[in-house]
């Protein structure tokens, strides 16, 4: 029995404890059911809050919605009226929609136009650019060329320079060309029915060819003449002044070259020496008309020429003075000084030589021109003041030697290539560049100044006192006229001899004209010649004067021995025919 009770005592004790352990963990499981509880009490008060809350927003937002409500459900649209409205935003939807796609399409275009035409300009640019730097490469090229072309120009130039007064030189620097007038209405012969006749040339003087002039005269109970001669050129009676010019300008080249230019026409009287010289002239005005003309004269043109030539030259600065005078009765009258515009008889200006022999002229009146109209203006005022008379010969001959002067000046000191370079004589006619002369109205200027001359001289006519008729004073002034040319003619005889002396002061003239009679001056004598049987004498003894001054071209240019001594085809006396 104890061991049965013992037994079951530890299994009551051993149940005891279990059940203990089940009470424990129920404890332990009803607390932490406790702490649930609690917790959901916790959440279940914040959700009722919560609830609270939303009933209470609920309740707001039902009364709002009512209030809202309650208008629009009296203008509330029906339903057809919404589906119409609906439809009309679709419309229009669609419509927006294809207004935006047209404008983004024109926006695109116009972006792609841009764009392309962008791209065209940058290329453009760029070709531009390509030409630029092409055309830039090129000027410097062309710059470069341009520098060396103008270096060897100046160098032609130079070459050019030498060779045109080399070639003048040896054309000779003095040169004969004859011209053989037209007949005219006043001329015997106008009427002759042989002049008529085209097929019988007319007059007694005919231009063989461009060198040679022949004269033609058979006439009863006078011997047969028939004799030709040359000269550097011969003008026929169609021939043009402006081909006489075109002989004459190479001087004008000279001249800036720094040589003296003397150009002369010589003739008897109404042969055409002023015509030649100036143009033809009006009856009323004594002066030809100076405006653009195809008869104007050598000195309108050559005005003209010489002012072209400053100006292509205008480094050299040349200052150009002129000064008219003429030489009447055997006295220097200055057609420019003041005086003589009232006073016909006007100052006189004595060319005189002194002890030393050095020709000392009181200097003409100078005045400065500064374009070729300045200095045609100047002539045309002085030249009414020409001593003139009708004659027999013609209506309007004149009684003087007219010089119209132009003298130029430069600021160079050192004188022209042409005066290093060219040969001859030392001091006389040597070109005048960078000397003034002595006696020469240039010696008034400082000496560094440097200048050359141009004279053209319209000699007064020969004259045949039986021809011309002339009496009392008119036949003085004849006499003169015939002394002094005769002079010129001893003057350019002496000259072609080579005698020691030449006898420059037998003549107010040659006094004057100096300068340019010997030399390496330029002198180029224009002999006019009348072609009427009634002046063959003076024809023919003009001629012989331009045969002798060839001698003088021949003595100089060819620098050989001189000419054999001729006797002079001149009188000193006054033609008697
Ligand atoms: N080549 C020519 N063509 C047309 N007319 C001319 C020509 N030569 C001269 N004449 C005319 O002949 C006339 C006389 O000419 P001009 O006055 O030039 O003679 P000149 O030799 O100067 O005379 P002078 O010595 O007496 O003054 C003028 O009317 C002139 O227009």
């Amino acid at each position: 029995m104890p061991a049965q009770g013992g037994r079951w005592g530890r299994f009551l004790e051993q149940r005891a404890r279990q059940l203990q352990r089940q009470v424990q963990a129920k404890e332990e499981r009803i607390v932490e059911l406790e702490t649930e509880n609690a917790v959901l009490h916790l959440r279940l008060a914040q959700y009722q809050g919560m609830t609270g809350k939303g009933d209470s927003t609920a309740t707001r937002l039902c009364s709002q919605c009512r209030e809202r409500d309650l208008p629009q459900r009296s203008t509330a649209p029906t339903t057809p009226q919404l589906h119409c409205q609906v439809q009309n935003l679709k419309q229009d939807m669609k419509a927006l929609r294809a207004s935006s796609l047209e404008v983004f399409r024109t926006c695109r275009e116009h972006l792609q136009d841009g764009l392309s035409a962008a791209v065209e300009a940058v290329q453009r640019a760029q070709l531009c650019h390509e030409a630029l730097l092409a055309w830039q490469s090129k000027a410097g090229h062309l710059e470069r060329s341009l520098q060396e072309v103008s270096a060897r120009y100046e160098l032609e130039k130079q070459k050019r320079k030498m060779l045109h007064n080399c070639l003048v030189e040896l054309k000779g620097n003095i040169r004969v060309h004859c011209r053989i007038r037209p007949l005219l209405p006043f001329d015997k012969e106008f009427d002759d029915p042989a002049s008529q006749d085209s097929s019988v040339p007319a007059g007694v003087v005919h231009a063989v060819d461009d060198e040679t002039v022949l004269v033609k005269c058979d006439r009863p109970a006078h011997p047969l003449i028939n004799k030709t001669y040359n000269f550097e050129r011969v003008y026929g009676p169609a021939e043009s002044q402006q081909v006489v010019f075109g002989d004459v300008c190479p001087l004008l080249t000279s001249l800036l070259d720094g040589y003296n230019v003397c150009i002369l026409a010589y003739g008897q009287t109404g042969c055409g020496k002023s015509y030649t010289m100036l143009g033809p002239r009006s009856k009323e005005a004594h002066v030809p008309p100076w405006g653009p003309h195809r008869d104007l004269g050598i000195m309108p043109r050559a005005a003209r020429e010489l002012f072209r030539l400053i100006s292509e030259n205008p480094s050299k600065s040349l200052k150009v003075d002129v000064s008219i005078v003429e030489v009447y009765n055997n006295d220097i009258l200055d057609l420019l000084a003041k005086e003589r515009r009232t006073a016909v008889s006007g100052p006189k200006r004595d060319a005189r030589t002194s002890k030393a022999a050095k020709r000392e002229v009181s200097p003409p009146t100078r005045q400065p021109v500064h374009s070729a109209e300045d200095f045609i203006a100047l002539a045309a005022g002085s030249l009414p003041l020409r001593a003139r008379l009708a004659t027999q010969v013609h209506a309007c001959s004149s009684r003087s030697h007219l010089i119209i002067t132009a003298t130029l000046t430069a600021a160079s000191p050192c004188g022209s290539p042409a005066d290093r370079q060219s040969p001859g004589p030392p001091l006389e006619g040597r070109p005048a560049w960078g000397r003034a002369s002595p006696g020469s109205p240039g010696a008034q200027r400082p000496a560094e100044q440097v200048h050359a001359k141009l004279q053209l001289v319209d000699l007064a006519g020969s004259e045949c006192v039986g021809v011309s008729g002339v009496t009392g004073s008119a036949l003085r002034e004849t006499l003169s006229i015939n002394r002094s040319l005769a002079a010129l003619a001893d003057v350019l005889g002496a000259l072609s001899e080579r005698r020691g002396h030449v006898p420059y002061r037998n003549s107010q003239l040659t006094h004057f004209l100096q300068d340019v009679l010997g030399g390496d001056a330029k002198l180029l004598v224009i002999l006019c010649v009348s072609p009427c049987q009634t002046h063959v004498a003076e024809t023919l003894r003009c001629l012989g004067f331009g045969a002798q001054v060839r001698q003088v071209q021949r003595g100089q240019a060819g620098g050989g021995s001189a000419a054999p001594r001729k006797p002079s085809l001149f009188s000193k006396e006054p033609v008697t025919c």
